[in-house]
């Protein structure tokens, strides 16, 4: 079975939102320099370009000391570059191979890194030589900026991406480095966190610079963070399990079909006092393609869904799992990712007569295929969520 464990996907009580950066006095402006610089900072050219009373009134040392406290505290664990006269969210993974926070415009750059802070230091250090990969689905940027050196490889946040898009990136990444070996890959998302720790993993597995997901993962970790937690969402990481899988064993991914037969839940999520109604509902390339409504009964520990008409699945798949009270809104629990393509794991005659007994039917296909996930619940007190699914 696959464990995995992970952050609490509900504990996001930390976050400036940007209506509360929105409230930020507009005299708080993005700068590189450092609080212990004194000297006047010098700006990246375009950021000079803006002609405004908010470019003007950034030189101020009153305001770096404003501005990168700030910064600091919305990058929480992450390690910063602070080098030079620059303090940005920026980590090297490797010599050629940088993980940052999104280069962010106007307010939002109060308390990210700035694009015009990104632009100065990627032209003074790595002048005709970079390359950058947005990942956000969620965002983009004048690239312009960026002399138009930007790719773009979108995929929503606290997902893994297609599989499908994961060859491509890393084709990119290694054509680009290869070029010129001055050549650098700033790989970014919104924190340059979760996704970046995906993307960049898959790339340290593509150029063979490790064999194994553990391995890229844990490098990955402990250089991006201080806390040694990257990429922590468990479908995320399990992508980076599935690429590692293509590249040990040579594979070519195709898309292979499935059907669902069954979910097994153990534990079943305590909800409303151990009663109440339990959703799930099954998507495949963003479409929903099956959803149940199951009451949940006082004292049950576990749950075994058949489904009465098979469902085909093929590629990357999501189940979402809901509290649906009567007469409230519904709750998300917890959801999970994974790709048909990986579900190998055969299941013995013995499950499959376990769970053919509790129905009445009889189960003569021998082929059948299973996978577990865990994934950690929305919500705190519920733990670790883990599910089986049984495919034939
Ligand atoms: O792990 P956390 O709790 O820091 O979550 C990160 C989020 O912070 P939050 O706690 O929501 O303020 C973070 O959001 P903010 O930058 O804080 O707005 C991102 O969503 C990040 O994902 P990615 O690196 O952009 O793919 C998130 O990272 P993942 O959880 O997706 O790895």
């Amino acid at each position: 079975m696959l464990f995995f464990m992970g952050v609490c996907l509900s504990c996001r009580k930390s976050r400036l939102s940007s209506e509360k950066s929105e409230q930020i006095s507009a005299s708080a402006t993005p700068l590189h320099v450092s609080v212990e610089e004194q000297e006047e900072p010098k700006l990246g050219p375009s950021f000079e370009d803006q002609d405004s009373g908010y470019t003007r009134m950034a030189n101020t040392i009153s305001n770096m000391r404003m501005t990168n406290p700030i910064k600091e505290m919305v990058s929480k664990r992450r390690i910063r570059l602070k080098q030079d006269g620059f303090n940005l969210d920026l980590t090297y993974i490797m010599d050629n191979v940088i993980a940052m926070g999104f280069p962010a415009e106007k307010l939002e750059g109060v308390y990210r890194n700035h694009i015009d802070d990104v632009v100065k230091f990627l032209e003074e250090k790595h002048k005709d030589h970079y390359k950058i990969y947005n990942l956000c689905s969620e965002r983009k940027y004048d690239i312009n900026k960026f002399r138009k050196m930007v790719a773009t490889y979108p995929f929503d946040d606290h997902n893994p991406p297609k599989i499908e898009l994961i060859k491509p990136f890393c084709a990119d990444v290694h054509e680009w480095l290869s070029k010129d070996k001055r050549n650098v890959a700033a790989v970014h998302c919104k924190a340059g966190k979760g996704r970046t720790g995906v993307m960049i993993c898959c790339y340290l597995l593509h150029g063979k610079y490790f064999s194994t997901a553990d391995e890229a993962l844990k490098h990955y970790d402990g250089m991006r963070t201080r806390d040694k937690k990257g990429v922590t969402i468990p479908s995320q990481k399990r992508y980076v399990g599935y690429y590692a899988t293509l590249i040990q064993k040579n594979l070519n991914y195709t898309p292979v079909t499935l059907l669902l037969k069954e979910i097994h839940l153990e534990p079943l999520p305590a909800c409303n006092g151990g009663q109440g109604c339990l959703q799930f509902v099954v998507s495949q390339s963003s479409t929903k393609v099956h959803s149940q409504v199951y009451e949940v009964k006082k004292g049950t520990t576990s749950m075994l869904i058949r489904i009465d008409r098979y469902v085909p699945l093929q590629g990357d798949i999501k189940v979402e799992f809901f509290n649906k009270p009567k007469l409230m809104r519904k709750e998300k629990l917890f959801q999970f990712w994974f790709n048909t393509f990986f579900v190998t794991e055969e299941v013995s005659p013995a499950e499959l007569g376990t769970s053919d007994k509790a129905s009445g039917s009889k189960v003569t296909d021998r082929s059948a295929r299973a996978i577990s996930c865990a994934e950690p619940s929305r919500v705190p007190a519920l733990g670790m969520k883990q599910t089986r699914f049984v495919f034939c």
